[in-house]
């Protein structure tokens, strides 16, 4: 079964204000935000839709909350996701939410005592005592990487335990925030040098050339440079991406799976709004989502076009005309779990082998779409073999006409120095990117 993805439900809660007695002591947290929290883990710890979206349903509901607010209860929830199957074992395989919060508070962030006085209870408080003790017999590999069963082993297979662990301490760290520089607005020094005017403690990126990397989180959705388009919110991995695309001025590109256009953005900016650019997706709402971004952007080259599927007519219609293709494939996003460590807990096996046919429909029928001689670039942000190498190899072996590039040449030609072989890896605890697995492939001139 493939997780939700939409309208989560959590109920409101009344807010009272803390009586003088209650008042937290330094550190520690009201009664009521600390009730707010475990309300918000119960309904994201169903598991019915993503805990981003559960938790704006929950900020939604609960409109008294304010910005320190909403940041504890969602840096408590993430923490207990990333952190769920240690906290299991610490606290008990029926923990509560409450008790997984008290687990968390107690062990994760190491808080003493103190901050648990006028919040939880003396029996609360006794346990709290216990499990602050080392908890008894060896972990399973597994557990130390806070991951289920399943996907630790499929990970095994591809890399040995201290990579495994290394990789889940990597994926259970939260993600920086990083912007894309648009190229027709702005350039990179101009763009650094304006926020760094404005107080916001930002940096080049280490890869990707349009990225600048910044310190902190600052809510920056009312900044006049963002909207005026000088810049978007785009992963400096989800960048090289693009890079590897490479679309230049005037050609005919097709993004096959664009969703709200992260990287349609980004391509139509390195085509300096020139050209077709057509932005293909199942999805109306993520196609909405991309039209209020293009203008912003300033771009006059992008063709929104709602596909049925990936055999829609309108896909034919393009059949050996793309001068360049990209599938930013549907996958397990598991690639993506400093930002969504629901995810781990929300896949399966069933989920993945779902994945896999799809995955593999929808590469050979963009394929179909690159002229000879053209480019196509097949990427996932998963971490699983099956979602990667697999619907490479499967088909280039069933596509003759089509050859593999090196990753690392595209990239090396455009001033970016990576190790990466033949096909992209990007990993979180060795680049400090989110999870990306990309190939370079070319359509035979005569093909
Ligand atoms: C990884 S997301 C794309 C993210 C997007 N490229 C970005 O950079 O923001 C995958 C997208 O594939 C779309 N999708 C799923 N099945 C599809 C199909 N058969 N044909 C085209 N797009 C599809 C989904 O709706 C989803 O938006």
């Amino acid at each position: 079964m493939k997780p939700k993805t939409e309208k989560p439900r959590t109920r409101a809660i009344k807010r009272q204000e803390p009586a003088a007695a209650e008042r937290p002591a330094e550190g520690a947290v009201s009664r009521t935000l600390f009730i707010q929290a475990t309300q918000a883990l119960g309904a994201v710890l169903a598991f019915d839709y993503p805990a981003d979206a559960v938790l704006s349903r929950h900020f939604r509901d609960n409109r008294e909350l304010g910005h320190r607010d909403r940041g504890f209860i969602a840096e408590a929830v993430y923490g207990v996701l990333r952190r769920l199957r240690w906290l299991r074992r610490i606290a008990g395989a029926e923990a509560t939410p409450r008790m997984l919060l008290l687990a968390w508070f107690a062990r994760g962030e190491g808080w003493p005592m103190r901050n648990f006085e006028g919040l939880a209870s003396a029996t609360e408080r006794d346990w709290i005592t216990s499990i602050k003790a080392a908890e008894a017999g060896e972990p399973s590999l597994a557990e130390r990487a806070d991951l289920p069963d399943w996907l630790a082993e499929r990970l095994l297979a591809q890399m040995d335990g201290d990579e495994l662990l290394a990789l889940a301490h990597g994926l259970n760290r939260p993600a920086p925030l990083d912007l894309r520089v648009n190229l027709i607005k702005s350039d990179r020094d101009a763009l650094l040098e304006r926020l760094q005017a404005d107080g916001v403690r930002a940096e080049p990126g280490r890869l990707s050339p349009q990225a600048i990397r910044l310190a902190g989180k600052p809510a920056l959705q009312k900044h006049p440079l963002f909207l005026d388009g000088s810049f978007e919110v785009q992963d400096e991995g989800s960048q090289l991406l693009g890079l590897l695309v490479q679309p230049r001025r005037g050609e005919l590109v097709v993004d096959f799976c664009a969703g709200a256009g992260g990287k349609t953005l980004q391509l139509g900016a390195m085509m300096r709004s020139t050209g077709r650019l057509y932005a293909f997706d199942v999805s109306e709402k993520r196609l909405a989502k991309l039209k209020p971004r293009m203008a912003r952007a300033g771009l006059s080259n992008v063709h929104p076009v709602l596909i049925a599927h990936e055999a829609d007519a309108k896909v034919k219609r393009l059949a050996g005309k793309a001068d360049r293709v990209l599938v930013d494939a549907p996958c397990t996003g598991l690639g993506t779990l400093r930002r969504n460590p629901d995810l781990k807990w929300r896949q399966s096996p069933a989920a993945v082998e779902e994945m896999v046919a799809k995955q593999g429909a929808i590469l050979a029928a963009a394929a179909r779409v690159v002229r000879p001689g053209g480019r196509l670039v097949y990427a996932t942000c998963s971490l699983l073999a099956e979602e990667n190498d697999g619907i490479v190899d499967a088909f280039l072996a069933a596509h003759p006409e089509f050859r593999a590039l090196s990753a690392q040449e595209v990239l090396a030609a455009q001033g970016v120095a990576l190790e990466t072989g033949e096909r992209l890896r990007l990993l979180p605890h060795v680049h400090d990117t989110d999870g990306f697995f990309a190939a370079v492939m070319e359509r035979a001139k005569g093909g």
